[in-house]
């Protein structure tokens, strides 16, 4: 197939935009997928004694062929060439200086929102790619990476002349091939940051009654001994990840009493099976057809992710028999129910994937807490030492839930841009972590650790066109002036986050650039098209008629009117609960 590579595609009428989206994507499966298993190397697993018709706390058996793909534990695939993610070593890795990149091009000196979304929206996307992902956290602590402060560090004062980081823990295959690493969640979109990958974890977040998972006498999740809320995953904690588990265990537990209405002889184990199957793909929809649109707000976008969805048919005319190519069959009925498609390659997330959400720009300085009877600000504010972590229950607890969600929905976050990374998150410190991070310049380092292309290359490798020059990169003479201040002219050397934040011109509307968006055009697909209760098993036997009925008819406006009553005039203010609420004027 020939490609022709439209820079500014959204400039294309919506109808041949959509046909190039639809090429790109046939274009990125047949040249962007890489896995990192050779042949007989992923684990054998066996489904005898599953239950194939629920989703396994492990993500084993989802693909029943090859029963450990996606599994927790299983390796990152790749979205570029094997052979070009060696990682750095020495000589490129500490080049430019992270922690130069981190202080005088990404540090936030003023706040600009972005204002075409809420702060739900953020906290919405981290929610989603603990679900997808996380290297963890322990790393490994025999194999540190360091290198010095530069000479006008603040930090020199304090005595402190270097930075460490330890390394991602890796598997090394010797000298033919690169290091991998492994996904400490399930690949698979599951709601595993909600439900947990393991029995242990697991256990302590059920309730024994009716599938419901465990609240405590306010109604909110436990809090454990650790000052976190108790569920399935809860690293890099915060306010905004605590309310969303909050809402989506109380939505969880209020799609549990309407399958016990409905199917009272069903066991805790079946109810709660049939509802965690519901509430993931109610999930899932909601992220594709009101998240992605919110934050790339484009007419193409919005059809785009709705064909993704629904497919392009009329209702009426979904009952034809698919006789169709699987691609014209994939845009005509959508890919929800469709035949899976794995494009000849196992499914797993891939490093690439991981560093094109590194969005902690979208991070406030302050959250203020609003009332949602009037909408003016409270007295409480809070900033990141105190929203993150443990703090995260002083928000939660110290408020009405209600005022908090109110907040969330109708504050703004922080723009994916240059200069407008939270300075508080340049000195980051996590309970039980053996050092001060600097988040801005671990995201740069984590990324040249992993083999992650740099910006140029990175384009290269996903049928994009490479910068020739720093102003190609973008139209602000500003961003250019300041990445040509650390980067020289050496255009090649723009890491990745860098380029994408400076990035311009965008598709009006997108949040983010249009490199990071190939990347996502790729997955955002993959992730539905190979998972089996997506595809194959998206029927009223496996979810009940009644589940299907439920997803079709809910948006996340509709959850936050059931598990947040008082906000659902708010909610509902809006077209999209990922746009800022109107607040009362
Ligand atoms: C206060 C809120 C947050 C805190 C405290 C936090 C903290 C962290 C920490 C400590 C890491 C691991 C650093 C390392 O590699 O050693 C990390 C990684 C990451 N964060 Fe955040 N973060 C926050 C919010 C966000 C948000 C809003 C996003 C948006 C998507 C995000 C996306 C990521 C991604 C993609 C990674 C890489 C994960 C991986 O390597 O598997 N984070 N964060």
């Amino acid at each position: 197939m020939t490609y022709l590579i439209i820079p500014q595609w959204w400039n294309l009428p919506l109808y041949v935009a959509l046909i190039y989206l639809g090429a790109t994507r046939t274009q990125l499966q047949t040249h962007n997928l890489y896995d990192t298993y050779l042949p007989g190397e992923l684990p054998v697993s066996s489904c005898s004694g599953i239950n194939t018709a629920a989703r396994t706390l492990n993500g084993l058996c989802n693909n029943l062929e090859t029963p450990g793909m996606g599994a927790v534990g299983t390796r990152f695939a790749r979205f570029v060439p094997i052979n070009t993610t060696w990682g750095e070593t020495d000589d490129t890795l500490y080049t430019p200086n992270p922690r130069v990149i981190s202080q005088q091009l990404f540090k936030r000196k003023s706040f600009t929102p972005a204002t075409s979304i809420n702060l739900l929206a953020a906290a919405w996307i981290q929610f989603q790619t603990h679900d997808w992902f996380s290297h963890g956290a322990v790393n490994d602590p025999d194999n540190l990476m360091m290198f010095p402060l530069p000479s006008n560090d603040p930090l020199l004062a304090t005595g402190q002349t270097n930075m460490t980081l330890r390394r991602t823990l890796r598997e090394i295959h010797g000298s033919t091939r690169p290091a991998t690493y492994n996904n400490i969640n399930t690949h698979w979109w599951d709601l595993s940051q909600v439900y947990g990958v393991d029995e242990a974890t697991h256990a302590k977040i059920r309730s024994g009654v009716d599938g419901k998972l465990l609240v405590a006498s306010d109604g909110l999740l436990p809090v454990g001994a650790d000052g976190l809320d108790v569920t399935g995953f809860n690293d890099n904690w915060w306010a905004g990840l605590s309310m969303l588990h909050n809402i989506w265990t109380k939505e969880h537990n209020l799609i549990c009493d309407m399958f016990k209405k409905s199917h009272p002889t069903w066991s805790d184990q079946e109810i709660f099976d049939h509802a965690r199957l519901v509430t993931t793909a109610l999930n899932a929809k909601i992220h594709t057809v009101e998240w992605t649109p919110a934050i790339l707000q484009d007419e193409i976008l919005d059809r785009a992710m709705k064909t993704n969805w629904y497919g392009l048919a009329p209702e009426w005319l979904k009952s034809i028999p698919d006789i169709f190519s699987q691609q014209i069959s994939e845009a005509w009925f959508g890919l929800i129910g469709n035949k899976p498609d794995f494009a000849g390659v196992a499914f797993a997330h891939s490093e690439e994937f991981v560093s094109v959400y590194r969005f902690h720009s979208l991070l406030r300085d302050n959250i203020t807490i609003r009332s949602h009877l009037d909408g003016k600000y409270t007295n409480k504010s809070y900033n990141i030492a105190q929203y993150a972590f443990r703090g995260a229950q002083d928000v939660i607890r110290g408020n009405n839930f209600s005022d908090v969600v109110y907040t969330f929905g109708t504050d703004y976050p922080g723009a994916l841009i240059l200069g407008n990374y939270p300075s508080e998150m340049m000195s980051l410190n996590k309970p039980g972590a053996p050092y001060t991070m600097d988040m801005a310049a671990i995201d740069i380092l984590r990324d040249r650790e992993r083999g992650v292309p740099r910006y140029n290359t990175f384009r290269r490798l996903f049928s994009l066109i490479p910068a020739k020059s720093m102003s190609d990169i973008s139209d602000d003479p500003a961003a250019v002036a300041a990445l040509k201040a650390v980067y020289g002219e050496d255009v090649e050397a723009v890491d990745l986050l860098a380029g994408s934040l400076a990035e311009s011109p965008r598709a009006p509307g997108f949040a983010f650039s249009n490199t990071q968006f190939q990347a996502f055009i790729l997955a955002a697909s993959r992730r539905l098209m190979t998972d089996r209760f997506f595809t194959t098993d998206y029927t009223a036997a496996v979810y009940t008629q009644e589940g299907l009925n439920y997803i079709a008819q809910s948006d996340f406006r509709a959850v936050i009117g059931r598990t947040v009553p008082e906000l659902n005039a708010s909610a509902h203010s809006v077209d999209n609960a990922f746009k800022p609420w109107v607040v009362p004027s």
